[in-house]
């Protein structure tokens, strides 16, 4: 489920101030998302000025839009470790510590590439801060096992709808030929035991929560401002 209220001028100003922390040499995480997408296209400038970047996608649009815009590619398959990962979010704590990914339903790869990043970079509009996370928290299951994680996520304390996408008929699948329960738990008071929970349940690929991955959290807004947060 997207989250879609934010400003373009307050996306792509997030992405450019980002996407300038990359240094010639890196190997870059490429996050998913239209704020992502301006870092990658922001990216793909610096390519064509002399930049000298090998990407590392996280979903098949992340892929398509930096061979549009000429950034070389890595197969993630091959890559242990990134210099610098870039990636939105669809809720952000406010404290920085814990976000919601999963909207575009890409964050199993997200999280891989997050994971594999010294410096996690996120972006985001100012719609996005939340002083708590209360945005529905999309889970990656496989096909099945969605039985078996409805339930869990019912004893969780959550309420799974199963994500379907406004032009195709039947569920959304995913890259990995996954299905997404959109779990809402109201507010998440503990994202890091919900977390922990979650990954603990056989049939889950993996949870929208990422929490203590963020160094920073690159903010726009409406005017094009961007003020940085860290966690
Ligand atoms: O699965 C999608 C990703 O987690 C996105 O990074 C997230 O949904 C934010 O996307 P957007 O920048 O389009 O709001």
């Amino acid at each position: 489920m997207k989250n879609t209220a934010g400003s373009e001028t307050a996306k792509r100003a997030a992405g450019e101030a980002a996407a300038a922390e990359v240094a010639d040499g890196d190997r870059v995480g490429l996050g998913t998302g239209s704020t992502a997408a301006h870092a990658i296209r922001t990216l793909g400038e610096r390519v064509a000025d002399g930049l000298a970047i090998e990407g590392v996608a996280t979903s098949y649009q992340s892929r398509a839009l930096a061979k549009e815009v000429g950034v070389p590619l890595l197969p993630l398959s091959d890559v242990a470790r990134v210099d610098v990962a870039i990636d939105g979010a669809d809720q952000v704590a406010t404290d920085a510590n814990a976000l919601v990914k999963g909207g575009g339903a890409a964050h199993a790869r997200e999280k891989v590439v997050a994971s594999a990043a010294d410096r996690f970079l996120v972006v985001a509009d100012d719609s996005k801060l939340s002083a708590s996370l209360d945005y529905p928290v999309p889970v990656e299951v496989l096909p099945d096992a969605l039985a078996r994680v409805e339930r869990a996520v019912v004893d969780a304390g959550g309420e799974p709808t199963l994500r379907d996408a406004e032009r195709k008929d039947g569920p959304v699948v995913t890259d990995n030929g996954n299905l997404v329960l959109d779990c809402e738990f109201g507010g998440v008071d503990d994202p890091a035991a919900l977390a922990r929970d979650l990954s603990g349940v056989a049939g889950v690929v993996e949870h929208g929560l990422f929490v203590g991955l963020a160094d920073a959290v690159y903010v726009g807004d409406a005017d094009g401002d961007v003020t940085t947060r860290t966690p």
